[in-house]
């Protein structure tokens, strides 16, 4: 696969928020990530909160640096260029969109400064090759001109988030990063952003990577799901085989608790709190919360394996066959193993 993105063994450790300020305690916030994102195609990343989705997506477009491993945009190593070079490698190839755009915007500005900052700051052509870019901007992402000089506070939560795709395009990039760009939204609105995203996606040629926490919307917007799970990517499978086929016990779990997808399942009970990112467990994440652990899952970290489909691979000792039915998990989770 050409990568324009690639992570290789990204690993990102924050100090811990809680325990004080001299506190030693860290937060494995992205555990050896490996990702190659190709372009043009979207990719979906899910797990429950705190998994570390929004930590890989702003390693993705250069906002967070890896503790240690490397990011490469076109393969070329994005922290060892000189800090101008990055700007524009990370500025010029990659957007980011997030979750909220009343917070995201700054409330001072109008759409049109707000659009026109990024071509400023990167000197893009003249002033008034600015003005034109700004005017196709909104015309891309179906803001009417005559908003420009609106200020976001004037605009309903569907503008402001169409201003902020506006914002991420401005400068032409090759990937375009979306953190939960719908859920601050109204549920009648959310579809047209979506959609958005998606036509933008086809007509520019976007790479596109997908965070959510609603499961249904990023196997129907991507091409490949990952799944993460406290920090590590434990697999990553092409959407369509992702409900059915999926190998990694926590990824059918997560999906069948999906209403509509699987008709008619009970979701398989994750059981228990998820670890604490301070303290992950020895062996293999998961296998606090999966009913299918042994003693090798405590003791060794599952490295990954790949399934018939080669875009489908995850780390797992005892994955679930690859056309077993969920409904039956759903049995045996209710009857876990102890390890
Ligand atoms: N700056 C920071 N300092 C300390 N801990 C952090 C920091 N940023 C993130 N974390 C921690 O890193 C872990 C991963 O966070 P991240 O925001 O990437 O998760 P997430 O899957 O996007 O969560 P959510 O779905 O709730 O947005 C969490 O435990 C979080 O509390």
């Amino acid at each position: 696969m050409t990568a324009l993105v690639e992570l290789s063994d990204v690993h990102v450790v924050h100090k811990a928020r809680t325990g004080g300020l001299f506190t030693r305690d860290r937060v494995y916030a992205l555990t050896g990530a490996g990702l190659v994102v190709a372009p043009g195609e979207t990719v979906g990343v899910v797990g429950e909160s705190g998994c570390g989705k929004s930590t890989l997506a702003k390693v993705l477009v250069g906002v967070q640096r890896p503790t240690s491993g490397t990011v490469s945009v076109r393969g070329r190593d994005l922290w060892s260029m000189p800090p101008a070079e990055r700007r524009t490698a990370v500025g010029a190839g990659t957007g980011m969109i997030f979750q909220d755009p009343s917070t995201a915007l700054n409330r001072r500005l109008t759409v049109r400064r707000i659009l026109r900052d990024p071509l400023d700051v990167h000197g893009r052509g003249s002033a008034a090759a600015r003005e034109e870019r700004v005017r196709e901007l909104m015309g891309l992402v179906g803001l009417p001109r005559a908003l420009a000089d609106a200020l976001p506070g004037q605009l309903s939560g569907g503008q402001r988030q169409r201003v902020a795709v506006a914002r991420a395009l401005a400068l032409e990039p090759a990937l375009v990063v979306a953190d939960e760009p719908t859920s601050a939204l109204d549920v009648s609105v959310r579809a047209q952003i979506l959609n958005l995203l998606l036509d933008l996606k086809e007509r520019l040629g976007l790479a596109l990577v997908f965070v959510s926490h609603d499961i249904q919307t990023v196997r129907r917007m991507s091409d490949r799901v990952i799944t993460m799970y406290l920090g590590r990517i434990v697999e990553e499978c092409p959407a369509g085989r992702v409900t059915d086929h999926a190998r990694h016990p926590y990824t059918r779990a997560l999906f069948s608790a999906t209403p509509g997808l699987l008709d008619p399942v009970d979701p398989i009970p994750l059981t228990g709190p998820v670890p604490s990112a301070t303290r992950p467990p020895s062996g293999c994440p998961f296998r606090t919360r999966c009913w299918r652990t042994d003693q090798e899952c405590v003791s060794v970290m599952p490295e990954f394996s790949a399934a018939s489909d080669p875009a489908h691979r995850y780390r797992c000792h005892h994955p679930v066959e690859e056309d077993r039915p969920t409904r039956d998990l759903v049995r045996q989770s209710q009857h876990p193993r102890e390890p």
